[in-house]
């Protein structure tokens, strides 16, 4: 069987990062930066008041005490944005605010609390050392200085640095437009009724949220039955409209594993089994002649749900222009044993990670579900992080010290 790691690396080599886009500020949201962007002034690009007060130079307010205080006449009014009074004379001040140009002559600026708050002199009733309250030109952000690199991920932070740098639009990657079709003839539409022997689709919902999640643009296809006229024609369809095509069931040995069996004639597919569980099924390639990359997961509901953290989520960093990974890992204590593990392949079980202060140097607990079929997603919604049961272990007794994979955080 083939490993975990091989099967991410082949995946990789089927995905691609694109071509950067130029987009607007608020449309860059979320998606990641392809250009290294630089400051072309400095920030603040002039020296400035910190707080609203009194620009004076520090040596006529030196002897100020409250017991007595020192008169300045004020000669000045400078609100933010006002850049008309350029000097004092010495022995005067300017009344002036929080991010108004501090004017020449002055080196220091009074908040208004040391004083009377007058309007015509001021008295003042502390003394300021030289720069107080003072923001230097360049004291953030030095011309030039490269204040995002390539690679980033853009979130408010980032859109607050490029919109202080004057930047309205900037060079990304697009995100990855990830079509998601389950098959499966026993699934139902949520809301309608089932009857005997079907199930209500749920796969293709978490694929697409997930992808969403993953910063990616998620259409749900919904779901088509086993028949392989109709995943064909659905397949083909999908391909216009992505760049990444999930499926969902249809990969096993089953005589009405329909993916398998269209998407076999159809281009470079490949059906292997995996040393995991959940998840030993499953296939990946390009179709069509755009060469769109395929992925396809079991139907099960668990297996999915763990392959989409294995094995889509680096081919999404990739073509998010994401560098590769893996998901956080901690150590992390049972809290309760392992029973039984297939010998030959890793298992991930679904598990409730806690931080654990009294834990030393194994400073997390891990609880597993008691439901790990693959079958059984009650589990999966509490869960917050994946334990690793290598390859050669069968069961784990309380107290084991096991590796635990952080899922992304909701
Ligand atoms: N003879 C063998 N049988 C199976 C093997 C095997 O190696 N030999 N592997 C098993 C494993 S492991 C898995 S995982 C599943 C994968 O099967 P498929 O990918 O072909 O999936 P389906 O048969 O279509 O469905 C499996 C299961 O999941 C339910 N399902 C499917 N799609 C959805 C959906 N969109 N939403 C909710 N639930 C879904 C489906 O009803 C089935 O119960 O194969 C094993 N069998
Ligand atoms: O490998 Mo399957 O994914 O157990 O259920």
């Amino acid at each position: 069987m083939k490993s975990v790691e091989q099967h991410v690396s082949d995946i990789l080599a089927v995905v691609s990062r694109p071509e950067p886009i130029e987009l607007d500020l608020l449309r860059a949201h979320g998606t990641v930066l392809a250009e290294p962007v630089a400051a072309e002034v400095a920030l603040p690009p002039f020296d400035n008041s910190a707080m609203d007060g009194y620009a004076v130079r520090a040596a006529d307010v030196a002897a100020a005490t409250p017991q007595s205080p020192v008169t300045l006449p004020v000669v000045a009014d400078i609100p933010a944005g006002d850049s008309s009074v350029s000097a004092i004379p010495a022995g005067c001040c300017a009344r002036i605010m929080t991010g108004a140009p501090l004017p020449a002559g002055a080196d220091a600026v009074v908040p208004v609390e040391w004083t009377d708050g007058g309007v015509a002199t001021v008295s003042v009733r502390r003394a300021a050392e030289p720069g107080n309250a003072i923001r230097r030109a360049g004291s953030d952000v030095v011309k030039g200085a490269e204040v995002l690199s390539p690679g980033v991920r853009i979130g408010p932070a980032e859109i607050a640095v490029l919109a202080a740098v004057g930047r309205r639009s900037v060079s990304v990657y697009p995100r990855p437009r990830v079509v998601v079709l389950a098959t499966g003839e026993e699934l139902v539409e949520p809301g309608q009724p089932i009857g005997p022997g079907q199930i209500w689709e749920s796969n293709s919902f978490m694929l697409t949220t997930a992808a969403i999640e993953a910063g990616c643009e998620g259409y749900r296809y919904g779901f088509v039955g086993d028949s392989p006229h109709e995943v064909l024609a659905t397949v083909k369809d999908a391909l216009a409209h992505a760049d990444l095509v999930i499926t969902s069931g249809g990969v096993s040995m089953g005589a009405y594993d329909v993916v398998k069996q269209v998407l076999q004639r159809l281009g470079t597919v490949r059906f292997e089994k995996v040393a995991v569980q959940p998840g030993m099924p499953q296939g990946y390639g390009t179709v069509g002649e755009n060469r769109v990359p395929v992925i396809t997961l079991p139907g099960n509901p668990v297996s999915a749900y763990v392959s989409f953290h294995l094995f889509v989520l680096p081919a999404l960093r990739k073509m998010s222009g994401l560098p590769q990974e893996q998901l956080p890992s901690v150590r992390a204590r049972l809290l309760a044993p392992v029973v039984s593990s297939p010998r030959g392949r890793r298992s991930y079980l679904r598990a409730v990670l806690d931080y654990d202060a009294a834990g030393g140097d194994v400073a997390y607990t891990a609880l597993p579900a008691g439901k790990q079929g693959s079958h059984q997603l009650s589990g999966l919604a509490e869960a917050n992080a994946l334990v690793v049961v290598p390859e050669q272990v069968t069961e784990l007794p309380v107290g084991s010290v096991v590796e635990a994979l952080q899922l992304p955080r909701r």
